[in-house]
């Protein structure tokens, strides 16, 4: 069954935005489960711009659900995810001026360390992801390195999508399909989980949510921007319906 697991970072923005008490992160992450989430992650980002450690520490006392901690591979991050043990960690490149996450990590490049920081996290009982393009190479380092789950970054698809004017069919669109699929298959093969996320929208979530094998969709930015209409319930129903139906599982 496909899952879904929900980024709440964006309640915290609007916070953020007051420094002050509401909206609540922890009230959003029991909205989104009693609307069927199956997850909540968040990126508890070096510059705490928006999630604080206040707010992790809530989440992991509170979820009923797998709490997915989003985090740059550093030894303060790694500290934070020994503590607080979320069922998983996701690897995920940090930039200070990005306004979101812009690229995957470059595994490839950090084999070494990164094998020590996902052997600290598997000694703490927390499985690792990582974050990667749709790139055989970093799907074989990932496997090398110790992840256990991949997650592969779909914002080059929904750029894709978006610029073909919501095009399904037209050639790029396609092709970044393609790459996604082609790094799922990867993913299996080599025993791993093949997650994806990233820019995932009401509009564009049916196609990744149909390829083969795919077992979880991370989405925050859409799910949070219809909740503010639609109550975040209605919004994690409605999305967990599109996936269900793309993916033949009916609801
Ligand atoms: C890794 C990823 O694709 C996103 O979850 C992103 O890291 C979310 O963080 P922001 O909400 O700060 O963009
Ligand atoms: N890892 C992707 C994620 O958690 C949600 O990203 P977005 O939907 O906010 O772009």
């Amino acid at each position: 069954m496909i899952e879904l697991g929900v980024n709440i970072d964006h309640v915290a923005t609007l916070r953020q935005a007051r420094r002050t008490w509401e909206p609540d992160p922890a009230w959003a992450a029991v909205e989104a489960h009693l609307g069927g989430a199956d997850g909540i992650t968040v990126h508890l980002r070096e510059d705490r711009r928006h999630i604080q450690d206040e707010d992790v520490r809530r989440l992991r006392e509170l979820t009923q659900v797998k709490l997915n901690l989003e985090m740059a591979a550093t030894d303060e991050m790694v500290g934070i995810a020994c503590r607080l043990k979320p069922e998983m960690a996701m690897l995920v490149p940090e930039g200070r001026h990005e306004v979101t996450t812009e690229g995957g990590l470059d595994v490839v490049a950090q084999e070494a360390r990164l094998t020590s920081v996902v052997g600290r996290l598997a000694d703490a009982g927390i499985v690792t992801s990582v974050f990667i393009d749709a790139e055989i190479a970093q799907v074989e380092a990932a496997a090398r390195i110790g992840a256990r789950v991949c997650e592969i970054h779909t914002g080059p698809y929904a750029h894709a999508f978006h610029n073909a004017g919501r095009d399904a069919e037209s050639a790029s669109v396609l092709a970044e399909i393609a790459k996604v699929r082609e790094a799922g298959d990867a993913i299996r093969g080599l025993g791993m989980r093949f997650n994806a996320g990233h820019a995932l929208n009401f509009y564009n979530v049916q196609p990744i949510a149909r390829l083969a094998g795919v077992r979880e969709l991370h989405i925050g930015h859409a799910i949070v921007s219809r909740a503010v209409f639609a109550g975040m319930r209605e919004a994690v129903r409605e999305m967990k319906r599109l996936m269900r139906e793309a993916a033949g599982q009916g609801c």
